[in-house]
C-alpha cells in the first residue's frame, strides 16, 4: 500500500528534515510543490487535500490557515507548529504519553506534534504525576539547553552568518517568562500550573536537553529510587525512550552531560541524577529528531498503521 504525503513549509528546517526522513520509502509518494507557488492557497489547498497525511512545518499563523484550507475528511494533518498542542479536536503526537494515546492517534486526523522542548519536560513530568508521585499543584521550575536549528531559518542563518561575537556563548531567553510551550507543558502533564521555564540556546545546531530539579523535602515519602521505578514501568518496551541507569554512572564519571548525544536519533534519554535531599531529571533529545521532525514521522507511522520505527 502506498500513501501519499505533502509537507506544507517543504523549504524549512522541519520540512527539509522530513523530506530526508522519508525520501528513501518505497512506500510513500511525496508530493511536492512548484517552488514558485510555495505560498499559494489555492496550490497548498489542492496538495493538502490528495494527501493522505499532511505535515504543517510553517509559523502558526500559515499553519491555522492550512488547517483550514483542509476538506478532505480522508487527510490527516500533523501540525509541527505551536499552533493546535491544545486546541480541542486535535491529538498530541506523543504515543507514549500514556495508556490510550497510540488509540487516539490512529484515530485522528488532526494532531499537533509537540514542541522539543516540550517533549523534553511532558516526558520527565506526565510519568511521576500519573504515579502520584508528583502532585500536580506543586510549582515546578525548568532549564532547557538547546541548539540553535531549534529557531528555524532565521536563527540558523544568524548563527551561520558569524561575526556576531554575543552568539559564542550561550543565551538565556524567554525571559518575559512566558514560553510558548508553557500552555502544553501544564495541559499535557496534569500539572496545575506551567513550570517557571528558562531555556538557552547555545552556538551548536542540534540537540537539547531539559532539566528539572526536585526537592524531596516538598515530596514526602518520595525517594529517587521511586522516581526511577516509575520511568522504568511508564516506558517498560518503548522503543524511542531510553531509561538511564539512576545516577548514571558513565556520565558522573564523565562529568558532564553531553546534550547532543541523543542527535540523529528519534530517542529520548531520561536521567535520574540525586544526592540524599535533591533530585535532578533530565531528558536529551534531538529538537528535530524526537523534538520535531523524527516524532512528526512517528507519529504518521503510527497513524497509517505501520511500524512506528519506519525510516527513523
Ligand atoms: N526547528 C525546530 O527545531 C522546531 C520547529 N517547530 C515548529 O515547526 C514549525 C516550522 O518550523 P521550522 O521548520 O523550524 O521553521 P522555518 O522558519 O525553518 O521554516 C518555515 C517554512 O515555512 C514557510 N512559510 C512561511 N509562511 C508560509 C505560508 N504562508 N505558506 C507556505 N509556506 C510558508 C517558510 O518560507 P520561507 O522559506 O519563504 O521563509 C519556511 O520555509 C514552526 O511552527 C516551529 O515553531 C517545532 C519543533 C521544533
Ligand atoms: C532555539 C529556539 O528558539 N527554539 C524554539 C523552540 C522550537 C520548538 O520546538 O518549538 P515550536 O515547535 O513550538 O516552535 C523556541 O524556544 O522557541
Amino acid at each position: 500500500m502506498n500513501y501519499t504525503v505533502y509537507v506544507d513549509g517543504q523549504e524549512g528546517t522541519t520540512g527539509l528534515r522530513i523530506h530526508e526522513y522519508l525520501a528513501g520509502r518505497p512506500d510513500i509518494e511525496l508530493l511536492k510543490i512548484a517552488p514558485d507557488l510555495r505560498k499559494d492557497a489555492a496550490e497548498r489547498a489542492r496538495l493538502l487535500n490528495a494527501a493522505d497525511v499532511a505535515f504543517l512545518c510553517l509559523p502558526d499563523a500559515a499553519a491555522r490557515e492550512a488547517a483550514a484550507l483542509v476538506t478532505n475528511p480522508k487527510t490527516c494533518l500533523i501540525d509541527a507548529s505551536t499552533a493546535h498542542r491544545t486546541a480541542p479536536g486535535w491529538a498530541y503526537g506523543f504515543p507514549e504519553l500514556a495508556r490510550g494515546q497510540r488509540d487516539a492517534l490512529r484515530a485522528a486526523k488532526r494532531i499537533s506534534n509537540p514542541g522539543c522542548h516540550a517533549t523534553a519536560f511532558v516526558a520527565l513530568l506526565r510519568p511521576l504525576v500519573d504515579a502520584g508521585l508528583v502532585p500536580a499543584t506543586l510549582p515546578l521550575s525548568a532549564s532547557s539547553i538547546t541548539g540553535y536549528s531549534g529557531g528555524g531559518k532565521k536563527m540558523i542563518e544568524q548563527y551561520l552568518a558569524g561575526g556576531n561575537p554575543e552568539l559564542d556563548a550561550p543565551r538565556p531567553y524567554a525571559l518575559s517568562l512566558a514560553h510558548k510551550h508553557l500552555p502544553e507543558m501544564a495541559a499535557h502533564t496534569g500539572l496545575a500550573t506551567a513550570p517557571l521555564f528558562v531555556p538557552v540556546v547555545g552556538p551548536f545546531y542540534k540537540g537539547l536537553a531539559v532539566s528539572v530539579p526536585l526537592h524531596l523535602a516538598q515530596l514526602p515519602g518520595v525517594t529517587a529510587e521511586a522516581i526511577h521505578a516509575a520511568y522504568t514501568a511508564h516506558y517498560a518496551g518503548e522503543r524511542f525512550i531510553n531509561v538511564m541507569p539512576l545516577r548514571d554512572a558513565a556520565t558522573l564519571e564523565h562529568g558532564f552531560l553531553d546534550v547532543q548525544a541523543a542527535n540523529d536519533t528519534n530517542r529520548i534519554d531520561v536521567f535520574v541524577f540525586a544526592n540524599d535531599s535533591q533530585v535532578l531529571l533530565v531528558a536529551r533529545l534531538d529538537n528535530l529528531g524526537k523534538g520535531a521532525s523524527g516524532a512528526a514521522v512517528q507519529t504518521m507511522n503510527l497513524h497509517l498503521g505501520l511500524d512506528e520505527g519506519l525510516g527513523l
